[in-house]
């Protein structure tokens, strides 16, 4: 049996370039995808925020004299690229997807309105949220934290580059070590940047639980969605 019946699975964009140096690599999506299809099949209900981080981030723009603004507009449409990306691999191993945006572009995908959203998931469609919150100076690990508590979800699940929230960041420093539970006021008043700390409070407030996780580890996903031993559960 799932341990949650409706899950917010953030997917790193920057997990999406596999090896490649940039864009979508087509190995990776399909992995990622049959990945949700395993727990679409337990009957799982998703929603999905995909980051930008492949494509562009606003701050990377703001750095070279961008209007951050601007910059960030462009990072929110790189999602909806992913987003569209998602969908379509999905589409093409036989599920059904929708892409809900918080940016009105009616020609490419539906705006994100919430009923809409709720009776999709009912419908056992995996919706897919483009564009973040739609505002600027936010990311779509906040997306993740609002969308999750508006849809209902039990629990926000962090797909990224590394294994669990650490005493520091991994990547920079050899010596950290992995908490395989945190709570919000600890992982907040630590200051750790797994996530921003706008999602973090978010989901504090709304006693939304978060799971970070491994997208690369094979079956992580599933392990998670079946309440065993994975990565890092932060809690309140
Ligand atoms: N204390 C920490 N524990 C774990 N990871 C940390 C910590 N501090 C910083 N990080 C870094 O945070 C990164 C994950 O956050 P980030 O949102 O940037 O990536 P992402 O999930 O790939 O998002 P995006 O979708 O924007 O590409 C990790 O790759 C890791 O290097
Ligand atoms: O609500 C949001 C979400 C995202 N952005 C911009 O998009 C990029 C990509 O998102 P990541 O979370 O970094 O993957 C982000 O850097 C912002 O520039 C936004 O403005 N508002």
């Amino acid at each position: 049996m799932p341990a949650h019946k409706r899950i917010l699975l953030k997917l790193s964009g920057e997990a999406l370039m596999g090896d490649d140096a940039y864009g979508i690599n087509r190995a990776t999506i399909v992995r990622m995808v049959r990945e949700i299809l395993e727990v679409t099949q337990l009957g799982v209900e998703v929603a999905v925020v995909i980051g930008g981080g492949n494509i562009f981030r606003g701050v990377a723009g703001g750095s070279v004299g961008m209007d951050r603004a601007t910059a960030d507009y462009m990072g929110m449409l790189a999602t909806v690229m992913n987003s569209l990306a998602l969908a379509d691999t999905m589409r093409q191993e036989g599920m059904t997807a929708r892409v809900m945006s918080a940016i009105s572009i009616e020609q490419v995908v539906e705006p994100y309105v919430r009923p809409k959203a709720l009776q999709y998931l009912e419908e056992g469609k995996v919706v897919i949220f483009a564009a973040g919150t739609g505002n600027p100076f936010f990311t779509t690990d906040t997306a993740a934290a609002l969308r999750g508590a508006e849809i209902g979800a039990e629990i926000v699940l962090k797909a990224t580059k590394v294994d669990g929230v650490y005493t520091a960041d991994p990547k920079k420093d050899p010596n950290a070590t992995r908490y395989t539970r945190i709570s919000f006021d600890e992982a907040i008043t630590k200051n750790l940047q797994v996530l921003d700390a706008t999602a973090f409070a978010l989901c504090r407030d709304q006693k939304l639980p978060i799971k970070v996780f491994s997208i690369f580890k094979p079956g992580a996903l599933k392990r998670v969605v079946m309440g065993e031993d994975e990565g890092t559960l932060v809690h309140v």
